[in-house]
């Protein structure tokens, strides 16, 4: 009988879950979205007992669409979320809502951190201090939660990111692997383990967190009573480190950008540990006793802006409709849009930055705020690689991620750019990657080589606008940017 790999893809807003078979085809999907609770202006919260029911009813859907038994199942890949923070007791039941990546309740812990810890943290983790990471999530909990720390001291707390609750959940294992290990901003990415300083520095007990393993191999087998089956997990990685694998990007030099909620530009960089003050430098992954490093830049608002103009200010009714409404346009008109709904991320780091429209006049209109989202999400992406190149040679761009169908986007972002970019056959390059890297723990796929050879490009998107109006358009983001920044502080808001 066919033997598959299920892919579980648990993203910031819907959980997902794929059947693929060996020459990487898509059998089944099952998709879910999931609430998102904000209690507070600027905080985000999931419930993880809804995230489980998604992921599970995906799971099911799954399997039923591919019209497979799960006992033909030969490994299941996990890919998350990341930074996202949940903290659960042995039974598994949440001892509080998980605190999501977005969230900026520990904006000012952070601020105070960073100033005296800034270049120990960025030096240890790799990363530029900021509330995104897991760490002041998790104090935060401790602190707050009303009989957490007495708990957690006495050893009956478990902490993890969406990764490790999920496998907790499916074998009962405690771990994680190194990519999610390394958004925390608790772990040494050169020593390979959890930072005393950094666990004295957020007061965290040690007896909280989960053992860090490679990102290929088996953590456990799922319960019987879950899927009817014990089946093997034995992939785990973030999302974007899963995407970077999933585009086949094995070499140094080589970028992916998935475009979702938020952006995520990774380039490998191999061994390598490359520091760049405004990007962050993480784990891709730990395979076969190497580990691989990659850098990254993170965009926090990019598809979320998108889904804004849909759902915020109702101007349209699908994300897909500011295509046609962006090319109604000869150009921009002087409108740009800052998405700096919840600060900036890379390069800018600046955690209260606020979104910003600028240009308008009685002639502005629908199109035009399409079209300055889209062109955002570009000049966002270039921003980002224009720090990369100061330290790593790029060719292209590989892409993925639900903005991607968006070809005035993607063009543009060739222009903006001044390279081409690259859209693969399989756009669900993030649950690709997750099972690759299930499937090579345990033989279903043997080498990269095999993996390298499954990838296939459906697009390429050849630069085409002249230097000076890349660059006069490239300036006016700039000047936007600025304007943008540090408005919370101006307004005395949190
Ligand atoms: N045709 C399109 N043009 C622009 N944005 C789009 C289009 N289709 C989907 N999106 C955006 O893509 C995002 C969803 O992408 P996806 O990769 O599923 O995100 P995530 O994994 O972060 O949930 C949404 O924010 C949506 O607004
Ligand atoms: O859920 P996504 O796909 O937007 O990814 C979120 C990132 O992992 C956050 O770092």
């Amino acid at each position: 009988m066919d033997k598959f790999i299920l892919s579980l893809d648990e993203g910031t807003t819907s959980a997902r879950a794929i059947i693929f078979d060996r020459e990487s085809n898509v059998h089944g999907v099952g998709q879910y979205e999931f609430p998102q609770h904000y209690p507070k202006p600027g905080w985000v919260e999931h419930n993880p007992e809804e995230i489980w029911e998604a992921q599970l009813r995906a799971i099911k859907t799954a399997i039923d669409r591919a019209k497979i038994e799960p006992s033909q199942i030969a490994g299941i890949g996990i890919t998350n979320q990341r930074e996202t923070t949940l903290v659960w007791d042995r039974e598994g039941k949440p001892l509080y809502n998980a605190i999501v990546w977005q969230c900026r309740r520990t904006a000012e812990m952070v601020e105070e951190i960073k100033r005296e810890y800034g270049a120990m943290i960025k030096k240890k983790t790799g990363l530029v201090p900021d509330a995104y990471f897991s760490a002041s999530k998790l104090k935060w909990l401790l602190d707050n939660v009303p009989g957490l720390r007495g708990k957690a001291e006495r050893g009956e707390v478990l902490f993890g990111t969406v990764d490790t609750f999920l496998i907790y959940r499916l074998t009962g294992k405690h771990v994680t692997d190194y990519s999610n290990a390394s958004r925390t901003m608790l772990f040494n990415i050169r020593k390979l383990e959890w930072d005393g300083e950094l666990l004295e520095l957020f007061d965290i007990p040690e007896s909280v967190l989960p053992e860090v393993r490679e990102s290929s191999e088996v953590y456990g087998y799922t319960k019987r009573e879950i899927l009817g089956a014990e089946i093997p997990v034995s992939g785990d990685a973030g999302d974007q480190q899963a995407a970077l694998f999933g585009q086949a990007a094995f070499e140094t030099g080589m970028v992916k950008a998935t475009y979702g909620t938020g952006s995520f530009i990774l380039a490998n960089t191999g061994k390598m540990v490359r520091y760049s003050e405004n990007l962050l430098t993480t784990i891709a992954w730990g395979l076969r006793g190497r580990v691989s490093y990659a850098l990254e830049g993170s965009v926090f608002v990019t598809g979320a802006a998108v889904q804004w103009l849909r759902d915020g200010i109702k101007i349209i009714q699908h994300a897909s409709e500011t295509e046609e409404l962006a090319t109604k346009l000869e150009s921009n008109e002087g409108v740009y849009f800052v998405p700096a709904f919840v600060g900036l991320g890379a390069p800018y780091w600046d955690q209260f930055a606020r979104g910003l429209i600028i240009g308008i006049t009685r002639g502005t209109g629908r199109e035009h705020l399409a079209r300055a989202t889209l062109e955002a999400i570009a000049y966002l992406t270039r921003d980002v690689v224009e720090e990369m190149e100061k330290l790593v040679q790029i060719k292209d761009l590989r892409v993925d991620g639900g903005v991607t169908a968006n070809d005035f986007l993607m063009q543009f972002q060739a222009d903006i750019l001044n390279r081409k970019v690259i859209r693969p056959v399989v756009k669900e390059t993030t649950a690709l990657g997750a099972a690759y890297l299930a499937g090579l723990a345990i033989g279903y796929w043997e080498s990269l080589e095999e993996i390298k050879d499954l990838w296939k490009a459906e697009k390429v998107f050849e630069p085409r606008m002249d230097e000076e109006t890349r660059e006069r358009l490239y300036r006016g983001w700039k000047e936007a940017v600025k304007r943008a920044m540090g408005w919370a502080r101006v307004v005395g808001a949190k």
